[in-house]
């Protein structure tokens, strides 16, 4: 796995790179993503688990029938299948889970890097209502998402709090911690410093290309391995408007989930100036879209992705929820077996694709039926 970390930049080279020469690094393969929810989470699930077919690398996948790690209970070593017997030497694991440091531990390797991505809790709890409105108790009862921000305490009961964890603070539940806790500077902070010290690095959902780059060069990735087909995304008219007063709202109602993400929003653009800089990060995401758009030329048949009705191969449908129309793709039919191989791999949705590893990788195994 070995290559030198700039190879990817191109000839013209900026007036830093040159001074300093490249540093040779070797790609990461024990990777640790906790998959945060509506936060193009399955896009990097995608980017995950085609590293781990690129490399034959072990995933720690749900044992049996799931497709989540014992989601929304806090994660423990028993939920990863096979862990009895592989024991603490999977490479890779990114499906759902709570995240719990030890018991993840006892799972992934010494060395292992682990990474997150954070959304702007606005966006994120419009498209967490859309997604989970006939799940959520409190989604069910309100009639769109503006009348719940408008007084969710009037939506969201303590007696519910398990079923309404979408409702509030995901992202905070998601990395462990209680989402209904009440917003004290010291507590907080103490959150804040302890996800730095269990994560290498959070990135951001609402500049998902610069994540990407960034992501790249701190697991010593080739840039074809960032390279990504946008999943999950929704169909325009199941996107619900907010006005400026609702967005205010939200950010008193999540004010845990703004603050993290205030927090590591200002660390990511921090840690790009101090890393690759400004002028580097440029010119790679050109780089990125470029590739993407060529590959998209290359495998789809529209050059987007199109609506749940549309999509013909069931096997590329994504699973479908809520209120939301979760856009798919159709490759080209015309394509030769190996570009069909990558093309596939690009378009297969999170529930098919992780019941497509464990088969690989548990053959002996019921397959998970999607
Ligand atoms: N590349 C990229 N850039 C920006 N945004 C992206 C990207 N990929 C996915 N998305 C958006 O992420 C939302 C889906 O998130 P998840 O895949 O995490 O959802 S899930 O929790 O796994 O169901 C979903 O948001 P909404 O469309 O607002 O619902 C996707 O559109």
């Amino acid at each position: 796995f070995f290559h030198m970390k700039n190879k990817n930049y191109g000839i013209s080279k900026s007036h830093e790179e040159l001074l300093v020469p490249p540093m040779p690094c070797r790609a990461k393969t024990n990777v640790m993503f906790l998959k945060t929810h509506k936060t193009g989470s399955s896009t990097v699930l995608n980017i995950m688990f085609r590293f781990a077919e690129k490399y034959n690398l072990t995933v720690a996948l749900p044992a049996d029938q799931l497709f989540h790690l014992g989601y929304p209970k806090t994660f423990v070593a028993q939920f990863v299948e096979g862990f009895e017997t592989i024991g603490q030497n999977y490479n890779i694991m990114c499906n759902h889970l709570r995240f719990n440091p030890l018991e993840v531990k006892r799972v992934m390797a010494a060395n292992t890097f682990y990474f997150s991505i954070l959304r702007n809790p606005i966006p994120l709890l419009e498209s967490s209502y859309v997604y989970y409105k006939n799940n959520v108790p409190s989604f069910r009862s309100s009639r769109n998402v503006k009348e719940f921000v408008a007084s969710p305490t009037k939506y969201y009961h303590p007696a519910d709090y398990r079923e309404n964890i979408y409702a509030r603070n995901i992202m905070w539940f998601d990395f462990g911690y209680n989402n209904n806790a009440k917003d004290d500077t010291r507590y907080t902070q103490a959150v804040l410093k302890e996800i730095e010290q269990n994560f290498h690095l959070i990135l951001i959902a609402d500049y998902f290309d610069e994540s990407m780059i960034l992501l790249k060069h701190a697991l010593c990735w080739d840039l074809d391995d960032v390279i990504y087909f946008k999943l999950n995304s929704r169909s325009r008219d199941t996107v619900q408007t907010l006005s400026p007063e609702d967005e205010e709202r939200i950010k008193a109602w999540c004010s845990l989930d703004w603050k993290l993400y205030l927090h590591f929003n200002q660390s990511f653009w921090r840690r790009i100036e101090k890393t690759i800089g400004l002028k580097v990060l440029e010119k790679e995401v050109d780089n990125l879209r470029t590739r993407q758009k060529e590959l998209m030329e290359t495998c789809l048949s529209e050059q987007e992705a199109v609506r749940k009705d549309q999509i013909r191969n069931r096997a590329f449908l994504p699973f479908q929820s809520g209120a939301a129309d979760i856009l798919g793709y159709n490759l080209r039919q015309d394509l030769d077996n190996r570009t069909m191989r990558i093309c596939e791999k690009m378009v297969r949705p999170e529930l098919q694709y992780t019941s497509y590893l464990y088969a690989v990788q548990h053959p002996h195994k019921k397959r998970k039926e999607v």
